[in-house]
């Protein structure tokens, strides 16, 4: 089976090929592509988000004509409660179904609000508060306010779980 993942980012790349590790099919190929996602480089919303999801996956599997694809996005959401990261996933088989799944939310400071509206995106935001570089390829937000107990990659694996759940639920029925 071979499966195509629309993005170059290593923590995306590697939650796929882990969670499709876990499995029992073997002969598994994975492929990546940087496909345009066609919403803001820096989503804020939900919708955006789960949009941006849609649309890598559709894009990829254009592209690579996969048995199965995955887009996964991520972006932030301006709630009663301040603002949220997001996250977002789907996958297409072959017959063109879509499922989509949507991941852990926790909140972000809201004095990162003014320079997301200014266009500057979170991974950038994040570099300069966490006083490192790369964060959104390595740990992610997700990983610096949990204090490392769940980092990027683990947070968009438990995504692709649910949609190969999805998948394989609705296979079967
Ligand atoms: O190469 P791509 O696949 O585009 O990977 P990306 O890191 O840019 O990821 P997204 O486009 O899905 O995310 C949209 C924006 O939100 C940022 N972002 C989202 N979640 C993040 C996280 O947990 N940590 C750091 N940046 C994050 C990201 O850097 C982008 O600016
Ligand atoms: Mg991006």
């Amino acid at each position: 089976m071979n499966v195509a993942i629309g993005s170059k980012n290593p923590a995306k790349i590697n939650a796929v090929k882990e969670t499709f590790s876990l499995l029992e099919e073997k002969n598994m190929e994975f492929i990546s592509v940087d496909v345009p996602s066609g919403v803001s480089t820096q989503p804020f919303s939900d919708e955006e988000t789960l949009q941006g999801a849609l649309n890598r996956a559709k894009n990829v599997f254009e592209k690579v004509k996969p048995d199965l694809s995955v887009g996964l996005e991520g972006g932030v959401d301006v709630t009663s409660r301040g603002l949220f990261l997001c996250n977002w996933g789907a996958l297409i088989d072959k017959d063109g179904n879509e499922y989509i799944a949507g991941g852990a939310r926790i909140p972000l400071p809201n004095e990162f609000l003014e320079p997301l509206k200014k266009g500057l995106e979170l991974g950038d935001v994040m570099d300069a508060y966490a006083k490192k570089r790369n964060v959104r390829h390595r740990e992610g937000a997700i990983g610096i306010f949990t204090n490392g107990f769940i980092d990027r990659k683990e947070m968009f694996a438990h995504i692709v779980k649910l949609l190969i759940g999805q998948y394989q639920f609705s296979k079967k029925n």
